[in-house]
């Protein structure tokens, strides 16, 4: 499978302020790729200049094959993507339907096409009988869903969306998050920045997680999880219930109500031990299972718990 975007070496610096640093990874082609770092991490820094809105202070970034460092290629790549910034922004003084016309203009777009595809978004975003409302008017979500519709417009091969989902109401996120794995399946790619881990998890082939920066983790959801050496418990209940046990790989026993809770690194030597222990003291195996850390507590552990620059 080729590769929809690759950085290599991404540097910003603001001034002396470095706000990424030697970034690099790739995408690739019908991935949803997650972006997520707390606040000021560098994640809106990387998105533009991967987009093209900002110049890089050194690296390379190609994105659908073409160098977006050359200012032709930029605009052929252009072309091909749609993109959600982190304030979206239809304008307020056209309606919803004045602003996709006038988005599918840029593109370049033939008008019938534009008026079809147009009617067609609104109604996938819950917005065709406020078509001729004006945006001032709008709700933050229903500003996001027209932002969105309008960087669908031109049928895109790929997408960059900076935050869709922060500070929506819940409907609204629920309607991006769905449409986001619609084009998936159509054979989008997307490249998403979030601080919300359960938005990421639920969404994202892979995440890349970013700190102060610096790229610190790349890898999918679940796999992320297994980075978290303290949060993984195996849970064992028995009858009839042991008033001690011993597991050598355990790094901490408690009882939970008729559970015993068993902190350990290696889960899977854990249960080939607890399974041995029980058939040794003719114990019967209740229940027994494996409590994963959520991408929350993997998040918190790997950048500390905190914004990056508070
Ligand atoms: N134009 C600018 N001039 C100077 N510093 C900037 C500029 N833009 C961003 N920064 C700084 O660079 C760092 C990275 O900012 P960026 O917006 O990329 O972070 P972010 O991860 O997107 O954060 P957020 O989730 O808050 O949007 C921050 O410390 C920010 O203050």
């Amino acid at each position: 499978m080729k590769n929809a975007i690759e950085a290599v070496n991404l540097t910003k610096y603001y001034g002396s302020f470095l706000a990424v640093d030697g970034v690099s990874f790739s995408v690739k082609e019908n991935e949803i790729f997650g972006f997520l770092g707390p606040n000021g991490a560098g994640k809106t820094t990387t998105i533009r200049m991967l987009t093209g809105v900002l110049k890089p202070s050194s690296g390379e970034v190609r994105v659908l094959g073409y160098d977006m460092l050359n200012e032709g290629e930029k605009i052929r790549a252009r072309e091909r993507m749609g993109i959600v910034p982190e304030t979206a922004n239809p304008y307020v003084d056209l309606t919803a339907m004045q602003n996709l016309k006038l988005m599918g203009e840029l593109y370049g777009m033939p008008k019938t096409e534009i008026e079809k595809r147009s009617i067609e978004l609104l109604k996938l975003f819950d917005l065709y009988e406020k078509r001729d409302t004006k945006v001032r008017g709008f709700s933050k979500g229903m500003r996001q869903r027209l932002s969105l519709a309008m960087a669908m417009i031109a049928d895109p091969e790929l997408y960059f969306l900076d935050e869709p989902t922060s500070g929506l109401d819940v409907i609204s996120a629920r309607m991006i998050k769905e449409i986001i794995q619609e084009e998936r399946k159509n054979g989008k790619t997307v490249f998403v920045t979030s601080h919300n881990m359960a938005d990421v998890n639920e969404l994202c082939d892979r995440v890349a997680i970013i700190r102060r920066g610096k790229l610190i983790a790349i890898d999918t959801p679940e796999r992320l999880k297994t980075l978290s050496k303290k949060h993984i418990f195996v849970e064992a209940s028995f009858e009839p219930m042991p008033s001690e046990i011993r597991i050598s790989s355990a790094s901490k026993i408690e009882r939970k109500g008729d559970k015993l809770r068993i902190q350990t690194e290696d889960p899977d030597a854990t249960i080939k031990e607890i399974v041995r222990y029980a058939e040794e003291n003719k114990l019967r195996i209740v229940s027994l299972k494996t409590l994963t850390p959520s991408l929350e507590d993997v998040f918190v552990e790997l950048v500390g718990g905190k914004n990056e620059r508070d």
